[in-house]
This record gives structure tokens, sequence and C-alpha cells, in this order.
């Protein structure tokens, strides 16, 4: 069974645009709708951020050149593609990830294939204030500002739920709440983008992972308040949401020990996977550019399956 595979090291290069559909849809039964900041750090965190000392001006008329982003998830699946994206269309990238020793080892790769000074790894783990909070102010301190978040970072492990909902949902607000605090023009930023990572599963049931879906769901839910609530209050800054189907990563390995209580419900699971087919990183990837550059999309729900990628429009409750 294909889908069992391990794909860890995949190589994500493919940034040209596929030919895929775009189309509005209802979801569910609805109708169409569709700073620069310098502080010290703590000389304990310090030593887990890697930067080279020169820079690159390969970038220049470049989508996103001048830009900073920020990736969290960034040395695995989808999180590395989406660096690779970005890199590949002349930001800047600190990626951000609980893995130190892939992460230190990407960041040489990545150096090397896109130019000194394009990257940053900080060692971060999303359920920590402190760490997410020192990475911002390393970022901000070495590339002058953040003008891209995407929080990526994501587990599906149903017998560790209560680590699931901290990292899939309270890692998405927690950096959401960061990154406002250094985009907000309000409070002397200059606007910026957050991108966060749903899933399918943020749109319909899983149904061997429950909590899993809850969180995606919450992560949904929680772009389309915080891109109302930026809209109304002027604060520049953009918060969209991309919900891929099935992805060939890390997260197709130990499928039972994952389901946990719910492992009775494996080759269900297995025949939804077969019935709705994969996508790999890349393609995934490709979709944020979108997202990030085209000022219209906020609060926006892009589903991205096989099938190719879809505008969600839920329904109108005011
Ligand atoms: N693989 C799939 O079929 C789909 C995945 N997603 C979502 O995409 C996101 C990325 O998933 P994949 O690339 O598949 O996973 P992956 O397991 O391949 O990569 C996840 C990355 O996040 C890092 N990470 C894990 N916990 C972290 C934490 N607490 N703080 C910082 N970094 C942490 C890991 O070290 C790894 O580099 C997740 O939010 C996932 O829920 C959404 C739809 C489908
Ligand atoms: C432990 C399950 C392992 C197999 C899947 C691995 C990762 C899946 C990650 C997801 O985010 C799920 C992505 C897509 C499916 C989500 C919902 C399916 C809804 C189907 C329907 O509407 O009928």
């Amino acid at each position: 069974m294909g889908i069992w595979r391990r794909t860890k090291h995949e190589t994500m290069t493919n940034n040209n645009e596929q030919n895929q559909q775009t189309r509005a849809v209802d979801f569910p039964g609805g109708r169409g709708q569709s700073r620069s900041r310098q502080t010290s750090l703590d000389p304990s965190f310090e030593s887990s951020c890697r930067h080279p000392s020169t820079s690159s001006d390969r970038t220049a008329d470049m989508a996103l050149s001048g830009k900073t982003a920020v990736v969290t998830g960034a040395v695995m699946g989808i999180g590395r593609a989406m660096t690779e994206v970005l890199l590949q269309n002349g930001a800047k990238v600190a990626l951000l990830d609980v893995n130190e020793s892939e992460g230190k080892t990407l960041m040489e790769a990545l150096e090397k294939q896109y130019g000194q000074g394009r990257t940053l790894f900080c060692k971060a783990d999303v359920q920590s204030e402190e760490q997410f909070k020192a990475a911002f102010e390393k970022t901000t301190e070495t590339f002058g500002g953040i003008d891209i978040l995407c929080n990526n970072a994501g587990i599906l492990n149903e017998g560790l739920w209560e680590k699931t909902v901290a990292i899939n949902l309270m890692g998405v607000i927690r950096g959401t709440y960061l990154a406002f605090e250094h985009m907000n023009k309000l409070k002397g930023g200059r606007g910026g983008v957050i991108i966060n990572t749903a899933s399918m599963a943020g749109l319909g049931p899983l149904p061997s992972c429950p909590v899993y879906t809850a969180t995606k769901h919450g992560v949904v839910g929680f772009t389309r308040a915080m891109a109302a609530n930026s809209a109304l209050s002027g604060y520049g800054i953009r918060v969209n949401t991309l919900c891929p189907g099935f992805v060939q990563t890390e997260l197709f390995t130990e499928i039972p020990a994952r389901l946990a209580q719910h492992s009775h419900l494996a080759d269900a699971t297995v025949q939804l996977v077969e019935k709705l087919g994969t996508i790999t990183v890349s393609e995934v990837a490709q979709h944020i550019l979108e997202l990030v550059t085209d000022e219209t999309k906020n609060g926006e729900a892009l589903l991205v399956t096989p099938a190719g990628k879809q505008y969600i429009t839920f329904p109108s409750v005011a």
C-alpha cells in the first residue's frame, strides 16, 4: 500500500503554476460569497538560532523580494515545501521547528541553493510562548521585520489529544497574536499576511481523528474571525487558511499508533485516502503564493485536493 511509505527528505523543487481549476463552492449548504523591533535575547535561545553572515541580492525583481517570512514546522513536509516556494519567489525565510539537527542541515542546504543570508533557523516549539516570541524577535533583528507568517506546524496523534490541541490550535493562535504585535500598522508595524495551515479536516470530519478534526475546524474559524477583526480594525494584516486534502508526509507513518483508541478505523481511513487520492507537498505549497500576494484575499479557506483548488464559501449567519 503506497500510502504507508515514508517520504522523509522529499525534495521540493516544483514551483510551476499547475493547470488547476479554481472555483468557489458552497460549504456546507451555504451560499456563494465568496517594525522593526530590537530586543535582547535570552542567551540560551540565541545559541539555538543559526544564520549566515552574508546576503545575496539575486532576488531583486521577484514577487516577494524585500519580504521576510516565518514558517513554523519548516523542516519537513508541507512547511519545508512552503519555505522553498517563499525562497524561490525572493523572500527571506526564518525556519522555526523543534527538530534542531535537521533544521541546521536544511538551512545549510538552502543557503547553498538560494544564496547566503536568505535563511535563519530557530529552534522553537509553538507550544512555548517564550521560544516563539524569541524566534520572532531574532527574525526581526536579523532581517529587519516580518511580513509573512505561515503557521504550519501540526501533529496528528489522537492518543496525545491535549498535545494535538496545544500544537495545532493553540500554536496557531499564539503565532497569529505574536504576528499581530509585530505587523499591526496601528502600532508601527508595516502590515502583512498570515497563512494558517488547516486541512480538509477543517471543513468536514475525518472520522478516525475527531480531535485532529476539531483543531482544524478551530483553525478555520479562528482564521476567519481574525481576518474580519483585522479588516474592521484597520490593522493592515490579512489572514487566510490553506486546507489540503491528504498529502504524503510523515503523518502517513505509524497510522494505528496515531489513531490510538480509534485504530479500529484504520482500514476505513485507508479506503478514504484511496478514494480521495493524495497530493505532493509542492502541489500544496505553491498555493500559498496567491494567498500571500493577492491583496483581495482575506479570510479565505483554500481547499487543495487532487481535483484542484477551491475557495470555500460558508453559510451567511449575519
Ligand atoms: N499530511 C497531510 O495529509 C496533511 C497535513 N496537514 C497539516 O499540514 C501541516 C504540516 O503537516 P505535515 O507537513 O504533513 O507534517 P510533517 O510531520 O511532515 O512535518 C511537521 C513539521 O512540524 C514540526 N513540528 C512538530 N511539532 C512542532 C512544534 N510543537 N513546534 C514546531 N514545530 C513542530 C516537525 O518537526 C516537522 O518538521 C500540519 O498542520 C498538518 O496538520 C493538512 C492537511 C493534510
Ligand atoms: C491517522 C490518519 C492517517 C492518514 C492521514 C494522514 C494525514 C492526514 C492529514 C489531514 O489533515 C487529513 C486531510 C484530509 C482528509 C480530511 C477530511 C476528510 C473529509 C472527507 C469527507 O468530507 O467525506
